[in-house]
C-alpha cells in the first residue's frame, strides 16, 4: 500500500507555512514509505524556511513521477500578493480557498490518500467577499455531503459538536430532531467505521444550565435533544443523555465514554483544549475523504517568530495515515 498524504498550508501570514514545513521535515524520516505533499506557494514557503533557519530543498510535485528522495514535494499554489507574517491581506484569500481545492480534487481523484489542513484564517476571506465559516462547512459544499461532524480528539477526550461556526444566538434553532439525529448517526459510524471502536458510547450534553432543569430553565432537552437521543438508541446507538455539560466532562463520565457529543462551539472545545491544546486533532466526519486539521488557529501573534509548537500538526498527519491505512484495510477485506 502507498498512501500520500497532502497537507494545505493555510493562511499565508499565519503559523501554517512553518508549521507545515517543520513537520513534514519529521515525517519523512519518520515514515520513509509515504509521500507527503505540501500545497502552499514554493517561493513563500523557500521564503519562510529560510526565516527559520531550516536548510530544505523543496521541489513540483509529479503525480507521474516517483517521490522525491532529496527534497520536499510541494504543490505550487499562486500567491494573490506576497505576503509578511503577521500581516493578513484579502488579495490572498482566493489562494487560500485555491490550495484547499487542489486537496480535495486530488483527495477525490485518489491521488491523495487523505489531507491535512493548516489553520486559515475565516475573517480575511469573508473580508475579501467570500461567504466563508470554516473548513468544516466548506469541505461539506465542496464534496457534495448534506451534513458533516466536527470532532476533535486527544488521548484523553473526543468532543463532536452538534453545531460548528454558529453565533451563539442562532444555536437553538440550528437544533433540530434530525440535525442531532443524523449527528448522531455519523458519530457513530465514524467512531466504528474510522476508529475501529465495536460498540461506541456516546453521551450527549443539553443545552441549557443543568440540562434545562426539567423544563424550567429551557425546553430544548424535552422539545428536540432527548426524542433524538432515544431515536438513537432505538437504533441501537448506545448514547446517554442529555446530561448537564458542566458535569459531563468529570471522569466519571468520560472515562465511560468514547465521546462526547456537545450542542456547541464552545460548550465543547474549551474543555478538550484545556486538557489537551496543542495535541489534539480535528477530523471532518461524514466526508467521502479523510480530512484531519490541527486544534489551534493561525497564532499571528508569533508567526515568523519560530516559537509555533508543531505537535498538533504531527498529530494531525499521524492520525490522517492511520485512518487511510484503515479505510486501505476495511477495502481490501
Ligand atoms: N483549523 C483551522 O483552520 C483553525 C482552527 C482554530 C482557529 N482558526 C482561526 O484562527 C484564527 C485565530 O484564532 P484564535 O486567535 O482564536 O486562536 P489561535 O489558536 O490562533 O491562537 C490562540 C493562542 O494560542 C497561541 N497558539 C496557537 N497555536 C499555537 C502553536 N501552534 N504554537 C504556539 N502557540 C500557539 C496563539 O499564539 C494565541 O496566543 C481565527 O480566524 C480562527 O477562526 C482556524
Ligand atoms: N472550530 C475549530 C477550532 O476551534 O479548533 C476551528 O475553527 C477550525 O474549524 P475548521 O476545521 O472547520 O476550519
Amino acid at each position: 500500500m502507498s498512501l500520500t498524504l497532502a497537507i494545505t498550508c493555510g493562511e499565508p501570514a499565519g503559523i501554517g507555512p512553518e508549521i507545515s514545513l517543520r513537520a513534514v521535515e519529521v515525517l519523512r524520516a519518520a515514515y520513509p514509505d509515504v509521500r507527503f505533499v505540501l500545497i502552499a506557494d514554493r517561493g513563500m514557503l523557500t521564503v519562510r524556511a529560510r526565516r527559520l533557519g531550516l536548510s530544505l530543498r523543496l521541489s513540483d510535485y509529479q503525480p507521474q513521477q516517483a517521490a522525491s528522495l532529496e527534497s520536499i514535494e510541494v504543490l505550487h499554489q499562486p500567491l494573490g500578493t506576497s505576503c509578511q507574517p503577521g500581516q493578513l491581506n484579502p488579495a490572498n484569500a482566493r489562494y487560500v480557498l485555491q490550495s484547499l481545492d487542489a486537496a480535495i480534487q486530488g483527495a477525490q481523484a485518489g491521488r491523495f490518500s487523505a489531507i491535512v489542513t493548516a489553520p486559515i484564517q475565516k475573517s480575511v476571506i469573508n473580508e475579501a467577499g467570500i461567504k466563508f465559516s470554516g473548513h468544516t462547512e466548506y469541505l461539506a459544499q465542496q464534496c457534495k455531503v448534506k451534513r458533516v461532524v466536527m470532532m476533535l480528539a486527544s488521548e484523553q477526550l473526543k468532543v463532536a459538536l452538534a453545531t460548528t461556526h454558529l453565533a451563539l444566538k442562532e444555536v437553538p434553532n440550528a437544533l433540530t430532531y434530525d440535525s442531532i439525529l443524523d449527528t448522531l448517526r455519523i458519530l457513530h459510524n465514524s467512531l466504528r467505521q474510522q476508529f475501529a471502536l465495536r460498540k461506541p458510547r456516546i453521551i450527549v450534553t443539553g443545552l441549557n444550565p443543568h440540562a434545562g432543569e426539567d423544563g424550567y430553565l429551557g425546553r430544548e432537552e424535552i422539545d428536540v435533544i432527548r426524542p433524538a437521543v432515544k431515536a438513537a438508541q432505538a437504533e441501537d446507538i448506545q448514547v446517554l443523555g442529555p446530561l448537564p455539560a458542566d458535569t459531563v466532562f468529570t471522569p466519571k463520565y468520560t472515562e465511560t465514554c468514547d465521546a462526547v457529543l456537545a450542542m456547541y462551539h464552545d460548550q465543547g472545545l474549551p474543555v478538550l483544549k484545556y486538557a489537551s491544546f496543542g495535541q489534539a486533532v480535528n477530523i471532518t466526519l461524514g466526508l467521502p475523504i479523510i480530512r484531519t486539521s490541527v486544534d489551534h488557529g493561525t497564532a499571528l501573534d508569533i508567526a515568523g517568530s519560530g516559537k509555533a509548537d508543531h505537535s498538533s500538526m504531527l498529530a494531525a498527519a499521524e492520525l490522517a495515515l492511520k485512518l487511510a491505512q484503515n479505510k486501505f484495510a476495511q477495502q481490501a477485506e
